[in-house]
């Protein structure tokens, strides 16, 4: 395996009315070429804001972020989103309502050649089960089926990285750890590599191959569900993950799979 992304002691920093706010303070991460990684983290303390400097929304006020060794961010350089072979799937799923489910997938391979095209959407439309709903429009879709339609436009120009904000969180409770589990066989299937942010415990450990407690800015354990589970390295790990305990049991199946990730139905 081979690092895909690096975050490289990263800072980040929001000029407020009161003056500079530091979010982020020299923040390391490693994510693998095909792995899901997964922040993981109470509301503020800044997974949303890594997410958008990867995707280079945010500038860096010291660190850097490499792509497949590629710099893509410096205290000095940003290379523009656009340029990033990176894809972002909202929270809000931001799709084109006057565009069918079909039109929402081809919209970011607009350059290429038509046939090609054609076969990317529907083997993408396959890959998430929506070829029966390929000419419906948004508004006649369930929230499972328009999260399936971003993750599918997400996916469609193949960006090395994909970067998932919240991507289940518009969801009812039951749907979301379901869901978590569809994404994770589609990501696999595909081979791309993702990296999420949730701040739903039984989100992360359904879907993540490694996830990074984070607490105010910082990463506090980057390890395989199992080791968090087994070995947090401190206190706040170890409440943190305690405290949601209530985790359902597919992702309780899943943990009891160990080091491997195989789900251990018992
Ligand atoms: N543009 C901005 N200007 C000033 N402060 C900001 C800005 N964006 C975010 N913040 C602040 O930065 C902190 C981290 O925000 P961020 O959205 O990254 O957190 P988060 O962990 O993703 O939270 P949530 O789970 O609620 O989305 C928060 O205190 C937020 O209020």
């Amino acid at each position: 395996m081979s690092a895909l992304l690096e975050l490289d002691a990263i800072s980040l920093a929001y000029d407020t009315p009161q003056g500079l706010l530091t979010i982020v303070n020299s923040l390391d991460l490693t994510l693998e070429r095909g792995h899901i990684g997964c922040l993981l983290g109470a509301s503020g303390c800044g997974k949303t804001s890594v997410l958008r400097a990867i995707a280079g929304f945010e500038p860096l006020r010291a660190g850097r972020i490499l792509l497949d060794k590629q710099v893509l961010s410096t205290e000095h350089k940003r290379v523009d989103p656009e340029h990033r072979q990176v894809g972002m799937m909202f929270q809000d799923y931001a799709l084109f309502p006057h565009l069918s489910v079909e039109k929402n997938v081809a919209f970011g391979l607009r350059r290429w050649e038509k046939v090609a095209r054609a076969d990317r959407v529907a083997s993408l439309l396959a890959l998430v089960g929506l070829e029966a709903v390929a000419h419906r429009y948004p508004h006649e879709l369930s929230g499972g089926q328009q999260q399936r339609v971003a993750l599918a436009r997400a996916m469609a120009p193949n960006p090395e990285l994909l970067l998932l904000d919240e991507p289940f969180s518009n969801l009812d409770i039951d749907t979301r750890e379901r869901l978590a589990f569809e994404v994770r066989d589609i990501l696999k299937a595909s081979g791309h590599t993702a990296l999420l942010v949730t701040h739903n415990q039984a989100e992360a450990f359904a879907i993540a191959d490694r996830i990074g407690v984070m607490r105010s800015g910082a990463i506090e354990q980057w390890d395989t569900p199992f080791q968090l589970h087994k070995h947090p390295v401190n206190d706040f790990v170890a409440d943190f993950i305690r405290r949601e305990a209530l985790m359902t049991q597919r992702a309780q199946a899943y943990l009891r799979g160990g080091e491997a990730g195989e789900m251990v139905i018992s």
